[in-house]
Order: structure tokens, then C-alpha cells, then sequence
């Protein structure tokens, strides 16, 4: 069962618009598309079958894998800078300015994140089709690092979408700490060590050598705990995180959203998460329809002529339980930082994030 395209929306959300005199994205000089060496599945980490079937792909993530040349990382590079202005600064000064749905504010980072090579390129390596995610928000997500590196935090989270892609656009040579690393192990395990305040075994963290800028790593990113290593002295550091889903609505939905509550204090004095807010709405309103757009196309196709209406009701239920889930999510209340932060902790289970 696969769902047709999705649009990208033709126009970009209130609040936010496309950066004058970019440059264009061209595939045959911005990219240079050179696969992983090794792949590391949901198994290797210890994973079984039960939870691995829920996933579109065994993998969990690769070791480093090319996709910019140099002239696509000196583009993106400029473009990131540019943008800085718009990410959502943490009230935290150790938590690293954040910018979601850059690919409403830059046409160059749209094309790149909806470039139909880099998706074919991913579901070669992850076996199985890959698009670019339905829910444009979670399209080109710069991380900043703060100026001033702080205190050290852990940082080790899961995140709560589906396969990604995070490449670094810093030349990682040049910092001292600021690695991308993973534990080799599962969220439960990872939970047990942060419930019992110790820290993961360092034989268990893993930091991919990312040989420069323009390399990346492709992860199912809610099942790998991660995180990015503190940069112990300043340094300049930028990646951009990109998600793509199955097209398959049979696998469990990736993206799991919650609202944030923008009225917490916390937020309040940071403008622009009050421009992401209503962007969040939609987009994920969005992905629901898209994913709902293929189970109904299936209902179409394969409704059986039959007086047994309980049966009928069944499948259309089915065909539309995820949009009818979507509205009771857009009726109820927001959630407040406290319970966000709960939310991504790895000690999450597999059972509550389908929930959403
Ligand atoms: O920048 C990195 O190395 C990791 C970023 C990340 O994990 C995230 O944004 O969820
Ligand atoms: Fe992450």
C-alpha cells in the first residue's frame, strides 16, 4: 500500500519567508552521493524482531556516507549563517540555538531536502523506499552551536521521528569535542543507566568518523539514543537534520507530535517559537492526511461487496483512525515543557509513542 506524493505547500507559512538572492541547488554540482561503508541494524543494538517490525527499515544507523561536494557544503554553509537570526534560542544557554522548517525560509535548503537523488540514495542504502518526510517541519533543521561553550550537558536523547538524515556542515577536524555519538545499546538500556545517574560505558559510545563537512549518517533516530558531544572548546559547529518517511502507511506512523504549550514562561521571550507554533499545526495535520490518503485509496481498491457492515465499518474506521487521532490531538491541550522533556527521554516506550 503506498500513498501518492505529497504536495509541498505552495506557499510559506505567516511569519516566515524565503531568503532574496540565494543560490539555486543543483544536484550535478551540490551533491556527491557516496555510500557507507558499514550499516549497523536495530539488532546489532539489541533490538528484537517484536520492535524491529514496527520500523520500515532493520537499520538503525550507517557509518559515515557522503552527500554534498564541497561547492553544496559552501552554499549550505552560507545559507545556515543566514539564518541564524530565526532559530529558537533555549532559555538554557548550554542547549544550542535550534531552527525547525528552514525549508520555508530557504528555497536552496527546500530543493536539497526534497532533491529526489539524495531520497534514492537513502532507500538504496536503508532498503526499502524512502521519501521526503509529509510533515515539512521536520524537512532542514539547523542546529546551532552556542558561541560560548557552557558547562558540559550529556545531551543523550532519541528523537521522535523516523529515519534521518544528520550532516555535518562544520569541519569536524577543526573542533575539540562537538562529535555526533551514539550508544550501542537500546533506549531501555540507555533509561536504566540515566535512572541509576550513571553515565553510558564509554566502550558503548560510538562517534562515527565523519570525515569532513558534507559527510552524514542516516539513522532511525527514535531508536538511537544520541547526542552531540560538548564542543570543549569554541569552535564553529552546524548540522542539518532532515527526516524521511515510508510511503507505506502500513508502518507505524514515525512522527509523534505533541503541541508545546508556548505560553510557558520559558518560551515566552523567544518570538520565533510563537512563528513555529501554527506551523506545527499544519504540518502535522498534513502528514496525517497524506498517510491517511493511501489507506483510503487501499479502502477503495479492496472493499469486498458484502452485507456485513460491522466489516465495512472496520476498514474505514482503519482507513481514517490516524486522522480522527489527529484531530483529538489538535482538540486537547497543549503540553507543557516538563512533560516535552519527558516526552523525549529514552525511557519512552514504544507503546505511548504510537499513541500520537
Ligand atoms: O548535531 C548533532 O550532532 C545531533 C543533533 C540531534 O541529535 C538532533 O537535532 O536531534
Ligand atoms: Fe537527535
Amino acid at each position: 500500500m503506498l500513498t501518492e506524493p505529497h504536495f509541498f505547500p505552495g506557499e510559506a507559512p505567516p511569519g516566515y519567508s524565503y531568503l532574496e538572492d540565494e543560490p539555486e541547488f543543483d544536484p550535478r554540482t551540490d551533491l556527491q552521493l557516496e555510500p557507507p561503508q558499514e550499516l549497523t541494524n536495530l539488532r546489532d543494538l539489541g533490538y528484537d524482531t517484536g520492535f524491529e517490525i514496527d520500523f520500515p527499515s532493520p537499520l538503525a544507523v550507517t557509518s559515515a556516507l557522503r552527500v554534498l561536494s564541497d561547492t553544496g557544503v559552501e552554499k549550505t554553509r552560507k545559507v545556515i549563517k543566514r539564518l541564524l537570526p530565526h532559530a529558537v534560542h533555549s532559555p538554557d544557554p548550554r542547549v544550542a540555538p535550534v531552527l525547525h522548517g528552514a525549508v520555508y525560509r530557504s528555497r536552496f535548503l527546500r530543493d536539497l531536502s526534497l532533491s529526489p537523488e539524495v531520497a534514492a540514495f537513502f532507500s538504496e542504502i536503508a532498503g526499502t523506499d524512502l521519501v521526503p518526510t509529509a510533515l515539512p517541519f521536520n524537512l532542514a533543521q539547523i542546529n546551532y552551536v552556542h558561541p560560548q561553550p557552557e558547562q558540559a550537558i550529556e545531551g543523550w536523547h532519541h528523537d521522535d521521528t523516523g529515519l534521518s538524515m544528520l550532516l555535518v556542515v562544520h569541519d569536524p577536524s577543526h573542533l575539540d569535542g562537538g562529535r555526533f555519538q551514539y550508544f550501542h545499546g537500546t533506549r531501555q538500556e540507555a533509561a536504566g543507566y540515566a535512572r541509576n545517574r550513571l553515565c553510558l560505558p564509554a566502550d558503548r559510545v560510538v562517534s562515527p568518523v565523519l570525515p569532513g563537512p558534507g559527510y552524514a549518517v542516516l539513522m532511525q533516530g527514535s531508536a538511537l539514543v544520541h547526542r552531540d558531544e560538548p564542543l570543549w572548546t569554541p569552535g564553529e559547529r552546524y548540522t542539518l537534520g532532515s527526516c524521511y518517511d515510508s510511503p507505506d502507511p502500513e508502518h507505524t506512523a514515525p512522527n509523534r507530535t505533541y503541541f508545546p504549550d508556548e505560553t510557558d514562561t520559558d518560551h515566552l521571550f523567544d518570538p520565533e517559537t510563537q512563528v513555529e507554533r501554527l506551523c506545527r499545526y499544519v504540518d502535522f495535520a498534513r502528514h496525517k492526511a497524506w498517510r491517511a490518503r493511501g489507506r483510503l485509496d487501499a479502502f477503495l481498491r479492496e472493499v469486498p461487496w458484502t452485507d456485513d457492515r460491522e466489516l465495512i465499518v472496520r476498514q474505514l474506521t482503519e482507513a481514517v483512525r490516524e486522522v480522527v487521532e489527529a484531530v483529538n490531538l489538535l482538540r486537547g491541550d497543549e503540553t507543557g515543557t516538563a512533560q516535552v522533556t519527558q516526552l523525549r527521554a529514552p525511557e519512552e516506550s514504544r507503546g505511548k509513542r504510537r499513541m500520537a
